[in-house]
């Protein structure tokens, strides 16, 4: 029976990513904004890039804190960094969605949410990709660790060190599987199905480019920082 205890070791690691993901959170909660009044198109479009574009300040800082990776490669930081600022976007915004509140607020918020001005035919992958996230309940360690198994996806594109990036995402892969099996000893496949959501994740962040091209209005303005990372512009 192989050693299923977190050892010393990966609990430093756990802390210290679970510690950082903590003190790194969006500013403004854009929940209680989009709950207190109904916005224009272009309004939500402000308001879309004003939180992402705080977003990805706050991921860098988490991303520094992640034991090992400032000793990668610095060009590989940075294309870890653009090429899982979406994903990261992403779950955080099913983070924000999948928080304990009351029904009629989720509902008003999703409501709020299908009438931003994102196209309709991104409807149905978001919000599946929302609940599917909801429903696994996620501990913040958990959340935090699997924000930190995304960034530190060796097949990125320009990443020159897979393997140095593989090393670190397996270390927190194996602190990830024991954590689970301890917060949910009844789901056997728990940790299969987290996992399962970083697919899931990754097909809905293709959609992105589409996503803010078609958002129902024009002139899209861009922060410089987004024009970076999401390639628009
Ligand atoms: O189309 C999108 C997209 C995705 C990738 C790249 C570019 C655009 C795309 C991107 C986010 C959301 C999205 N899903 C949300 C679920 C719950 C609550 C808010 C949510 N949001 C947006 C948001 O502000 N997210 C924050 C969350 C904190 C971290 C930074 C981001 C608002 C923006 C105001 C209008 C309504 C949605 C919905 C859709």
């Amino acid at each position: 029976k192989e050693k299923l205890e977190i050892n010393r070791e990966q609990r430093a690691l756990m802390k210290a990513i679970v510690d950082a993901y903590n003190r790194h959170q969006i500013p403004e909660d854009v929940a209680k904004k989009l709950l207190q009044d109904q916005y224009s198109p272009e309004e939500n479009f402000l308001l879309l890039t004003e939180m992402a574009t705080s977003q990805v300040q706050v991921l860098v800082e988490f991303t520094k804190n992640i034991p090992g990776f400032l000793s990668l490669d610095r060009e590989d930081q940075i294309a870890l960094l653009k090429g899982s600022a979406v994903e990261a976007m992403f779950l955080r915004s099913a983070q924000v969605f999948s928080r304990k509140m009351p029904t009629e607020h989720t509902d008003v918020l999703e409501e709020r949410v299908r009438k931003s001005g994102i196209p309709d035919e991104f409807m149905t992958p978001m919000f599946n990709f929302y609940k599917s996230i909801g429903e696994l309940h996620m501990v913040q360690e958990e959340q935090a660790i699997l924000t930190a198994i995304t960034i530190l996806t060796p097949d990125r594109p320009y990443v020159k060190d897979p393997q140095a990036v593989e090393r670190l995402q397996e270390t927190m892969l194996d602190v990830l599987r024991k954590l689970c099996v301890l917060q949910h000893p009844q789901e056997q496949q728990y940790f299969a199905r987290l996992l399962g959501r970083l697919t899931e994740l990754r097909t809905l962040s293709h959609y992105h480019s589409e996503m803010l091209a078609s958002w129902r209005m024009n002139d899209h303005k861009f922060t410089p920082l987004l024009c970076e990372i999401w390639d628009v512009q």
